[in-house]
């Protein structure tokens, strides 16, 4: 240890990665979805992950969230907070949350409502809504909805929003809980060009003072993103590196080519 006192929920990153999965297994039924895979994300770093279909992308994000427990292997947050001794509510709250492909935002409730209600802790959901925010609170909210570029939109009902603009939303709403990893699924899937282009902004404007994890099978939009590369296939990291390093590699353009 490098002598510095933790505060309880705090995460030691001191030594770069904030996430660390080490020869981690998870078998159904005799078939290995993951295999002995191993893989760090560093504190602040926007990763992206691809594979063919079946690779062990969504398994990954699973085992990370609590949602499947690995047969074999560990599974860390930070240097010292073992989630495999945590389920997934303990795990959201520790800070790590998912964003999943399709949005769930409450289309009667105003665009800032929604994110008002994302601040729900114990009180429950329509306490959280009939409380008076207090100044840190209502800070917070404009300063996601900034974030997300929904400033305009505020008043809005969510379910007049467009598809993108409620997957925006949805982020913002995962942001309001200052998570310290985001995994996000798929997040440009039946987006316009424009909405893309923005999201793309978004995911990069998240970057630094959180870990963002995006699976996405669109090779363009990762390009646009991603400084490093994760490639799974068969339950395993293939290789990792930058977009350009992954792409020419002839492993990664065997398996895609074989998919
Ligand atoms: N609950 C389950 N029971 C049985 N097999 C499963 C289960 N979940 C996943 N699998 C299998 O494990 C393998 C990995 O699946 P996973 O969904 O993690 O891959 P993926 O990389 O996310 O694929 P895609 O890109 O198609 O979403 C697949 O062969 C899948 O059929």
């Amino acid at each position: 240890m490098n002598g510095i006192a933790l505060k309880p929920g705090q995460v030691d990153v001191s030594h770069g990665p904030i996430l660390y999965l080490e020869d981690v297994s998870v078998s159904f039924d005799g078939f290995k979805a993951l295999n002995n895979l191993s893989l760090y994300i560093d504190a602040g770093e926007l990763r992206c992950l691809i594979g063919p279909n079946g690779a062990g992308k969504t398994t990954l994000m699973d085992v990370i969230t609590g949602k499947t427990r690995p047969d074999t292997g560990s599974v860390f947050f930070g240097q010292t907070i073992d989630l495999l001794q945590m389920d997934e509510p303990a795990i959201a709250q520790a800070g790590i949350c998912r964003k999943f492909q399709k949005p769930s935002v409450f289309d009667m409730l105003s665009v800032f409502e929604n994110l008002e209600l994302a601040l729900a802790t114990d009180k429950g959901a329509w306490a959280t809504l009939f409380a008076k925010l207090n100044g840190a609170q209502r800070d917070r909210i404009e300063q996601v909805l900034e974030t997300i570029g929904l400033v305009e939109l505020r008043s809005q009902p969510a379910g007049i929003l467009s598809h993108g603009q409620k997957q925006w939303l949805e982020i913002g709403m995962l942001l309001m809980q200052e998570p310290k990893v985001m995994l996000v699924d798929e997040p440009i899937a039946g987006m316009t060009h424009q909405e893309v282009e923005r999201t793309a902004e978004l995911l990069l404007s998240l970057q630094g003072e959180r870990s963002i994890v995006v699976v996405e099978h669109d090779m363009e939009f990762v390009r646009s993103i991603a400084k490093h590369v994760t490639v799974l296939h068969e339950g395993s990291v293939l290789t990792e590196g930058s977009m350009d390093e992954v792409q020419n590699d002839p492993r990664v353009i065997q398996v895609y080519l074989g998919d």
